[in-house]
């Protein structure tokens, strides 16, 4: 019998749940990641990448026997072949599932925990669990419409709405003719303001070829080189968690979810009032504009202070001007390595990087300062749980865990957890 190659077509069952969106089978002694499909399913799936000896990617043909999770495709836009609802064939609790036994199964593969650990993540849902997101970047296809990337390879997706943004972002987005090529960012602020601006088309040659770099490379690449241009809205988004406001620039970062920074603020404070609730003083690193800095103010009534880590000088200047009146908060700006080595040692750490994670280096030097508590938010959970495996062979062990499932229909979650020593 020979291996099944691109196109063919293999049976699989006792599929159960892999990490990026994937389930994951066997055939022939050989690993099957499969699109579309949903844990326990028995289904037929066309093979669409052979080009590893290890394993083979395929996409659902027909469901055999189907999950009681799985509903009628929530996201057109995911229906017509774009990449962004890679969940939206599960209902919310199938997809709260998927989350679950994927991140207990990082923390043992990837962190080196055992089930002690891994089985006591809680599971927090952020509601509305579709028409949530107020912060989009849509492709502008070459007639002008803005859309979403394809699943895979450069194409765009037009005329089918993605489930994801608030209604309306995606009106004031199709009502303009974009320009080919470009970057269309659209937010909603908390005052309902829609502000529209557009990234100029990225036309310098790469210096590295498209194969080697990842769609989120290329889309940090082009960040750097490129211009925006303020359509609609006036460029400056007016935000707020509890009693406290922050004008962002369009392309600033502010978490995705319409509830996201309170969701993520009102765990920061329980974990730092639970394990720290004398604290003096405070680091809130990769800070944005201080979401998290204002949350430790407001819940630890020893705080003298707060200093916020952040490499993005626009952000700096909005967390200045939110915290001008208030001498608890200073707002740092550079990298968090050299940041962490000069500043005094602080009795909580909030730390929440990029999807990298923090690395070896920077919890090498957290856990050198001897906080009380470190909350480490983490919007990758493979790297959430090797960051949480380096805390802990640094004397920093889970005290808890919580994944936030803020990203309905599609298989990105958060995962906040609470760092104490174990001295
Ligand atoms: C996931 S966001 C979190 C922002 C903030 N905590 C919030 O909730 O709004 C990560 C932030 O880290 C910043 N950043 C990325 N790399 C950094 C570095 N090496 N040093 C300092 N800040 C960094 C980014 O500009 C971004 O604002």
């Amino acid at each position: 019998m020979t291996a099944p190659g691109i196109g063919d077509t293999v049976e699989l069952d006792g599929l159960r749940a892999g990490n990026g969106g994937v389930m994951v089978g066997r055939h022939d002694g050989r690993v099957v990641f499969v699109r579309g499909a949903l844990p326990d399913e028995r289904v037929v799936a066309r093979i669409t990448d052979d080009r590893r000896s290890s394993y083979l990617s395929a996409t659902v043909e027909e469901i055999l026997e189907s999950s009681d999770h799985r509903v009628p495709d929530r996201c057109a836009a995911a229906t017509a072949g774009a990449g962004c609802c890679d969940l939206s064939h599960a209902d919310d609790a199938g997809a709260r599932a998927v989350k679950n036994q994927v991140i207990a199964d990082l923390l043992g593969r990837i962190g080196g925990f055992d089930e002690s650990v891994s089985s006591t993540v809680e599971m927090r849902t952020l509601t509305p669990t579709s028409a949530y997101r107020t912060r989009v970047r849509m492709p502008a296809a070459a007639d002008g419409a803005a859309g979403n990337h394809v699943r895979s390879g450069d194409g765009v997706v037009t005329g089918a709405r993605c489930a994801q943004p608030v209604p309306e972002i995606l009106d004031a987005v199709g009502g303009r003719a974009w320009t080919p090529g470009a970057e269309v960012v659209a937010v909603r602020g908390d005052d309902g303001v829609v502000h529209l601006a557009e990234r100029a088309p990225d036309t310098r040659t790469p210096r590295h070829s498209r194969s080697t770099r990842s769609r989120a490379q290329r889309s940090r690449a082009r960040q750097s080189r490129t211009s925006v241009t303020p359509v609609e809205g006036g460029g400056v988004v007016h935000r707020r968690v509890g009693g406290r406001q922050w004008s962002v620039p369009v392309t600033g970062f502010w978490q995705a979810h319409v509830d996201g920074a309170a969701g993520y603020s009102a765990l920061v404070a329980e974990m730092a009032a639970a394990h720290a609730p004398d604290a003096r003083t405070a680091w809130d690193l990769y800070g944005g504009v201080g979401v998290f800095a204002g949350t430790l103010c407001d819940v630890l009534p020893s705080l003298e202070h707060v200093t916020v880590v952040e490499s993005d000088a626009e952000a700096v200047a909005a967390a200045r001007v939110t915290f001008a009146d208030d001498h608890r908060v200073a707002a740092y700006r550079g990298p968090v390595a050299g940041a962490v080595r000069a500043l005094p040692s602080p009795d909580v750490v909030v730390a929440d990087p990029p999807r990298s994670g923090l690395g070896a280096e920077i919890v090498d030097a957290i856990a050198a300062a001897r906080p009380s508590v470190i909350v480490h938010v983490g919007c990758d959970p493979a790297a959430a749980a090797r960051d949480l495996g380096l805390f802990s062979r640094r004397g920093y062990v889970p005290a808890r865990i919580v994944a936030v499932d803020a990203f309905g229909l599609t298989h990105h979650v958060e995962v906040v957890a609470a760092l104490v020593s174990v001295d």
